[in-house]
């Protein structure tokens, strides 16, 4: 069983998003050991991107914030992570535009994840179908491949989660990332679809903000996702935000777990 899973199996969890490098390095580097403090039990951070397509306005603000400022090489972002990994064993995965991976190339970039200590990879532009050439490369460091499905999937679902590793990220919505009222109705649904083909955990993400809505969805799936709330967190406070994410963390995490 992979590191992920086997941190996330048989309880409620609370997935935590940043954006690498906003407003700097030094800044993620606190922010994540923070949610982690805070009780996070993964955290996914993201490689700013100049066309991140899945992204709705506020992670889009951070890629802009994120891709203004200096340290942006790559290597600069796996070296963030192994000062993470002083100081926390939170599972890790990287929220990632295909491209990037591509250029960094496959097998580099699976050896820096292994190396630093990412966990997992949420590429959200690359279909189950296409995971063929990147997937030996991971598979051979133990990094797990994490697959998306949405209310929309379907009659892929099978085939989706029969290459899912990690767990499995249902999109609650149709759209881009970011904070919403309402969700899907067909949700329960596609998480009783999903779960009659897998034993990984799924946990809904986008739109979650509030810990009313964290709880209700943690009802029905193994846990939730928030990005663009904690985004929201580190855009209004800046350098100063890692105590604020960790006292959000908190509440979010008394809220799925009671
Ligand atoms: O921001 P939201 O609505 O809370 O959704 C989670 C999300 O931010 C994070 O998992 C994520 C950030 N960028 C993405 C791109 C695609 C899929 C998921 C993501």
């Amino acid at each position: 069983m992979s590191k992920i899973q086997d941190a996330l199996m048989g309880k409620k969890n609370f997935v935590a998003f940043v954006t690498a490098n906003d407003p700097d390095l030094d800044a993620t580097v606190e922010n994540v050991v923070a949610l982690a403090k805070g009780g996070a039990d993964l955290v996914e951070i993201g490689i700013p991107f100049s066309d991140p397509v899945a992204d709705g306005p506020v992670i889009q603000a951070a890629d802009v914030r994120a891709l203004k400022n200096p340290d942006l090489p790559i290597e600069n972002i796996f070296e963030a992570v192994g000062k993470v990994r002083e100081q926390t064993d939170v599972p890790l995965a990287f929220l990632v535009y295909f491209n990037i991976i591509v250029q960094y190339g496959y097998e580099h970039f699976a050896a820096d994840c292994a190396k630093y200590g990412i966990d997992g990879l949420i590429i959200p532009d690359l279909p189950t179908e296409e995971q063929g050439e990147l997937r030996p490369y991971t598979d051979e460091e133990n990094i797990d491949l994490i697959s998306l499905v949405t209310t929309n999937s379907g009659e892929r679902i099978p085939m989706i989660v029969e290459k899912a590793q990690g767990f499995v990220y249902l999109v609650s919505s149709l759209g881009v990332t970011g904070e919403r009222t309402t969700f899907a109705n067909n949700l329960k649904e596609v998480v009783e679809d999903v779960k009659r083909n897998t034993e990984l955990p799924v946990f809904i993400g986008f739109g979650i903000h509030s810990p009313e809505q964290a709880q209700e969805m943690a009802a029905i799936a193994d846990g939730v996702i928030v990005g663009s709330a904690c985004v929201a967190i580190c855009e209004q406070y800046g350098k100063e935000a890692a105590t604020h994410l960790e006292a959000y963390a908190k509440q979010m995490v008394t809220a799925i777990r009671g």
